[in-house]
């Protein structure tokens, strides 16, 4: 009897999740206490010597072998509980996505689970949860009358066996119909329940992987200076789905171990376990039925988990090239995108779920059918040790929906929409940097910016040169709005960006290009087109042809639906280069701002690249960051940098003559051409 025992929890353990911890502790408990009384000695053999008398003592004998219930019910399940809460160990329930977890560096390392925030997202899936829950514990009591029931079988057989009277068909028939209804019923109840629980557990997390990546992309660029976006995707990806997984795990197995806890408790020492049947025969087949219909959801779990890597995927794109996505202002339509991946991968978890419903449906009835002698026994342990898993369960839930809560609360300090809108046709396009000092947020120590001061003429272009790290690419980056400023302002036409819309600014006003361009892994006509969403075939084409990249798009056997590769990996620096200016000339950006635009080239890229932009900025106002001093020579105006001030100024005949920093830069410039 103990070896079935063992094997039905063994089966048990392999549909159910893995807590055999109590049993292994257990069993070395047990033999050591054993042997180590049979040599008289060790404090373990007497604490387990005293225990196992007072057990004896205190319990009336049934039909039951002396100390069974302590030795393979309260023995194992009180060692699972401990072990679970105070040692976290061998604990590792299913996880349907294979979500590996990572580690994340929280901000505030315990942040508070917000009750009320969760409730937001519960609301408008109340009638489904309650509906779950309602199943849930008619199943769950449905369970506690099963022993009962087949009290009643057995009666019937004990008594045809003892007195060997009356029509035994007709006699068991009621009872056994009675049970495999119930049984059938219980299926149904427990199908039901787990589909429920899984649409709303699917819905809630879809809801939330969609608020909080509209709340990550609201985030300014200083939160991402702070955080990695490896951690961000995480809480996207594993915080929620291991949330998901504990809200599924808690209200279906709390309500149903609770109830058939107490219930199998009463129902244990009301019935006498005599049947054993074909259990022996019938296991193995119910295992590889087992194995098959799991292999089947293995699969269905592998293709959500594909759609929900596809999901993180865009998320991770948008995330990762953040600075671009906000130079275009495309925060609404990634959120799209991504909400278009999400809804595909909920669909396809609830899917999941659903396989998963049946299997447990169908392995319930099989279960209970077949390993009905053990019943009560088991079912004590099972559920005593899914009350400790539901612990552990609680708490990874909770934190991780804390840290997911986390930063749905936050607001980012740079809003988006809001403030004014210069006309199109008297924006003229001039900017004053006056006196502006600039620390990152991250490195609040170091002035980067001191008092720094610069006017961009309307349709000028003004050049900025220096050292490395002297500053350069941050009054870029302040002119995007970035940042803000430490102190001092930046004005377009005379208003302080501030006050102005940020989205209009940064979507109509600015074009931003950059020394390494960034490009999504779509087509070069989609890509061209993130400058500017509404824009027809032709103004794509025309763009391009501005920016020198007709000729080489047309070459490709494709054209403009060819699919660059993930950030543009199957084009050349020149090819990306041209393709991103293009992107920044569709939106008629009156002012552009060149980061080291062509730094990365070779000499022949350069030289296109570079026609392209002398075409680009006519008419604009220009600001050019560069390293190659060749790059710079027409601007109106070059300004040297040094330690985040301004040192000179002036245009290139001037400053040479004058023999300063400009000079001198040019004369090293030079002699390192030469080596
Ligand atoms: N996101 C950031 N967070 C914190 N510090 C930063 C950040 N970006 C730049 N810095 C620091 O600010 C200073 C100025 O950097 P910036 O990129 O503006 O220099 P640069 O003149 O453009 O340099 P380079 O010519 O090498 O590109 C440097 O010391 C740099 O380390």
């Amino acid at each position: 009897i103990h070896i079935y025992i063992y094997i039905y929890i063994y089966i048990y353990i392999k549909l159910k999740g893995k807590f055999y911890t109590g049993f292994i502790l257990y069993a070395l408990f047990w033999s050591n206490a054993n042997s180590s009384s049979q040599q008289r000695g060790g404090a373990v053999s007497r604490i387990w010597s005293l225990t196992q008398r007072a057990v004896r003592q205190s319990t009336t004998r049934t039909s039951k072998p002396p100390g069974v219930a302590l030795k393979f019910i309260l023995g194992p399940a009180v060692l699972t509980v401990s072990a679970r809460l105070f040692c976290h160990v061998a604990h590792c329930e299913a996880d349907v996505n294979n979500n590996t977890p990572v580690e994340v560096v929280a901000k505030n390392p315990v942040p508070d689970f917000k009750w009320h925030v969760l409730w937001e997202f519960v609301k408008p899936q109340l009638f489904t949860l309650v509906c779950a829950v309602v199943l849930a514990f008619g199943a769950a009591i449905l369970n506690i009358q099963i022993p009962l029931m087949l009290g009643d079988l057995v009666n019937v057989v004990a008594r045809y066996l003892r007195e060997n009277t009356g029509n035994y068909v007709h006699e068991i028939r009621g009872p056994a119909l009675k049970l495999l209804g119930l049984y059938g019923i219980q299926g149904l109840l427990t199908s039901g329940y787990i589909v429920l629980l899984s649409r709303v557990g699917e819905r809630v997390a879809a809801d939330m992987r969609k608020t909080l990546f509209a709340s990550l992309l609201r985030q300014d660029v200083a939160f991402f200076d702070a955080n990695k976006t490896g951690q961000l995707v995480n809480r996207l990806t594993a915080d929620i789905q291991e949330f998901k997984s504990s809200f599924k795990l808690v209200i279906s197995q709390g309500l149903r171990s609770i109830t058939q806890t107490v219930g199998c408790f009463v129902s244990l020492y009301v019935i006498s376990p005599k049947l054993t049947g074909l259990t022996v025969l019938v296991l193995p087949c119910l295992v590889g039925a087992g194995a098959l219909i799991g292999s089947f959801l293995r699969r269905l779990s592998r293709l959500a988990q594909e759609q929900v890597a596809k999901a993180t995927g865009v998320a991770d794109e948008a995330l990762g090239n953040v600075r671009t996505v906000k130079a275009f202002a495309m925060e609404e339509r990634e959120l799209q995108l991504y909400a278009y991946e999400v809804d595909k991968s909920c669909e396809m978890n609830e899917n999941l779920g659903t396989g998963i419903a049946i299997f447990q449906g169908l392995s319930n009835i099989a279960l209970n059918c077949e390993l009905l002698n053990y019943q009560h026994y088991a079912n004590v342990f099972v559920s005593l040790a899914s009350i400790s898993i539901l612990f552990g369960q609680v708490v990874r839930g909770m934190s991780s929906g804390a840290r997911v809560f986390e930063y749905l609360a936050l607001q980012p300090t740079i809003p988006l929409s809001g403030g004014g809108r210069i006309p199109y046709h008297s924006l003229t396009g001039r900017v004053d940097f006056m006196n502006v000092s600039f620390s990152y947020p991250t490195r609040p120590g170091h002035q980067v910016l001191q008092r720094f001061s610069l006017t961009l003429p309307p349709s000028k272009t003004v050049a900025i040169v220096g050292e490395s790290g002297g500053g350069k690419s941050t009054v870029a980056s302040l002119l995007e709005r970035f940042y803000d400023p430490t102190s001092g302002v930046v004005m377009l036409d005379g208003l302080d960006i501030r006050t102005l819309d940020l989205c209009w600014l940064r979507s109509q006003v600015i074009g931003f290009i950059n020394q390494e361009p960034v490009l999504f892994g779509s087509s070069v006509m989609e890509n061209i087109r993130f400058g500017k969403p509404e824009a027809t075939d032709a103004e794509v084409i025309n763009a391009a042809k501005q920016a020198n990249a007709h000729g080489f798009i047309t070459g490709f056997p494709d054209g403009y639906n060819t699919v660059v590769g993930e950030r543009g990996v199957t084009l050349s620096g020149g090819q990306k280069q041209r393709i991103a200016i293009s992107r920044a000339l569709i939106k008629n950006p009156s002012i552009l701002v060149l980061d080291e635009a062509t730094s990365a080239l070779d000499a022949e890229s350069e030289r296109v690249v570079q026609e392209a932009l002398d075409r680009a900025t006519r008419g604009r106002t220009v600001l050019i960051i560069a390293h190659r001093l060749s790059t710079i020579q027409r601007a109106d105006l070059i300004c040297v940098m040094s330690n985040g001030r301004i040192v000179e100024a002036g245009t290139h005949v001037e400053l040479l003559s004058k023999g300063g920093y400009y000079s001198d830069l040019i004369r090293r410039q030079r002699a390192e051409g030469q080596k």
